[in-house]
């Protein structure tokens, strides 16, 4: 029995009443979202979400529709073999083969009787999790169906956060079952607690910002631009900086590229800022959160400045050149890391997978983890929040907190949008928002900003798709408050 199931009989609570709460909600979401569904097919597996399947049968049965079994297990004599199952004889398909128990492949008459139901064109409904994707990692074991709608307990899985799994689920609906977030919370098992990101994790630290407000109460965040002929990345940043909530924003230039810095800037400020001059500019304690690595360059000069921001105690996103500097030597930073950072973490790395290889190659290089436990696993290490990017971007703190993010569209994948989302992070760190939560709303923020623009969607059309996003946090701050 899960640890979960165990805590919840330690509050009172029996396996069969959760048993029958999670049926009765399968059954509850099937009636409301697909009434027409006269005629149930019922996949019916071998433990726990089989006995699901039976309870949400019973209920179907209640509001006077039919529901067939098939199943792995002669549970009862009512169980069909899963090899008389005949999609186009039913309207709905109800999948409870296996849910958090799935321990090896989905193959022989389960992944045909699963195929069948896919190719009958009828709506699928999953118990839990689509039967073949592993609830704790997402990756498809053997085979999975993709869905119409997925009804999970208590709270969403990382399978159903994390590619491919994600993509197989559907709508996702979460029914509460009765089941505390206390047992929950106490229960490691079946899979290490993470968050899908949504806004109630960060909603109240997000405050928007009042009219008496000093602009310096919003923060000043600055970005380091590289040489003459690679400048754009660094502005790209620093415009979703401003755009995203800074108060101030400012680019530290080399004195080359000076000129082709202050043509292109308006209400963020330039700043000449040659290897002597950090440590004189950083004696401005406003100076709070910086963003090291669009267009920088490789090398000892992007070491250097970054040693120095984290040694002043300021905060730090580093990404791109800022994160491949210190391919080989990683420990450096993290140890700077370690002692720059008191209750919250000051750095945030922002890698995309072939930058999170260089600096942490054995954890790239392990399939057994899964994407949030690599996170997890870098995060512990570099004494850092671990932005590990993707179209499931995971976001993990040291203490062991992880989120896995949805919001975004594929337009995402283009040049540029990596130095738009080192921005956005930056300004809510300038806003002191706490590191983690800081993080997750940038994340959340960018992905939301691309689904507001929509097709065609290129790096430079993220900030000024911000404003809108600012309005939805602030419309659900109001409903939040109500
Ligand atoms: N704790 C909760 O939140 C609640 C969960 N409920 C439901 O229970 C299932 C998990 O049940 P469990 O019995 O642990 O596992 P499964 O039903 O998923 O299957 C285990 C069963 O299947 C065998 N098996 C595993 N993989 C395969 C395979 N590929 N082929 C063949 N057989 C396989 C394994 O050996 C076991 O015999 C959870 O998903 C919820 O739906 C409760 O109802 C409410 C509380
Ligand atoms: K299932």
């Amino acid at each position: 029995m899960q640890r979960a199931d165990q805590n919840a009989l330690r509050e009172g609570i029996s396996l069969r009443s959760l048993v029958d709460e999670a049926g009765r909600a399968v059954a509850a979401e099937i009636s409301s979202r697909f009434p027409n569904a006269k005629r149930v097919a019922v996949l019916v597996g071998p433990g726990n979400n089989g006995r699901d399947a039976l309870v949400a049968a019973r209920y179907l049965r209640e509001e006077k529709r039919s529901a067939d079994l098939f199943g792995t297990a002669n549970r009862h004599d009512e169980i069909a073999p899963l090899q008389v199952f005949h999609g186009g004889k039913y309207d709905l398909v109800l999948d409870g083969l296996w849910g958090a128990g799935l321990s090896r492949d989905v193959e022989g008459d389960a992944e045909d009787v699963l195929r069948k139901a896919e190719d009958s064109g009828r709506p699928i409904v999953s118990i839990d999790i689509p039967s073949g994707v592993d609830g704790g990692n997402g990756q498809i074991r053997g085979y999975a169906p993709k869905v119409d709608l997925t009804v999970t307990f208590v709270r969403r899985k990382p399978g159903h956060c994390l590619l491919p799994g994600r993509d197989h689920c559907g709508t996702i609906v979460v029914a509460p079952i009765g089941l505390s977030e206390t047992a929950m919370k106490e229960a490691a098992e079946p899979f290490e607690p993470v968050f899908a990101n949504e806004p109630s994790l960060w909603l109240h630290h997000a405050a928007t910002p009042l009219t008496a407000h000093h602009k310096y109460d919003r923060g000043h965040a600055v970005v380091f631009s590289g040489g003459m002929s690679r400048t754009g990345a660094a502005r790209l940043a620093a415009l979703s900086a401003l755009r995203g909530g800074a108060g101030l924003v400012t680019v530290f230039s080399p004195a080359s590229a000076l000129l082709v810095n202050a043509q292109h800037l308006t209400g963020i400020m330039l700043k000449r800022c040659e290897d002597g001059d950090l440590d004189v500019l950083l004696e401005d304690k406003r100076l709070n959160a910086f963003v090291l690595g669009p267009g920088f360059g490789i090398g000892d000069r992007a070491k250097a400045m970054a040693l120095t921001v984290l040694k002043a105690g300021r905060r730090l996103v580093l990404d791109a050149d800022g994160l491949t500097s210190f391919r080989d030597h990683a420990s450096r930073l993290f140890e700077a890391a370690r002692q720059c950072s008191d209750s919250e973490p000051q750095l945030v790395l922002t890698p995309h997978d072939g930058e999170f290889a260089r600096l942490f190659p054995d954890l790239a290089g392990d399939l057994r983890l899964s994407k949030v436990d690599r996170a997890r696993h870098a995060s512990r290490r570099s004494n850092a929040i671990v932005v590990l990017k993707g179209a499931d971007t995971v976001i993990a703190a040291p203490d062991g907190r992880a989120a896995i993010n949805a919001t975004g569209t594929p337009w995402l994948a283009t040049a540029g949008t990596g130095d738009v989302l080192a921005g956005l992070v930056a300004a809510q760190l300038a806003q002191k928002r706490p590191s983690f939560e800081a993080a997750c709303l940038a994340v959340w923020m960018h992905g939301k900003a691309a689904e507001h623009f929509g097709p065609g969607l290129i790096s430079e059309d993220l900030p000024h798709c911000l404003p809108a996003v600012h309005r939805e946090i602030v419309s659900l701050a109001m409903d939040n408050a109500h």
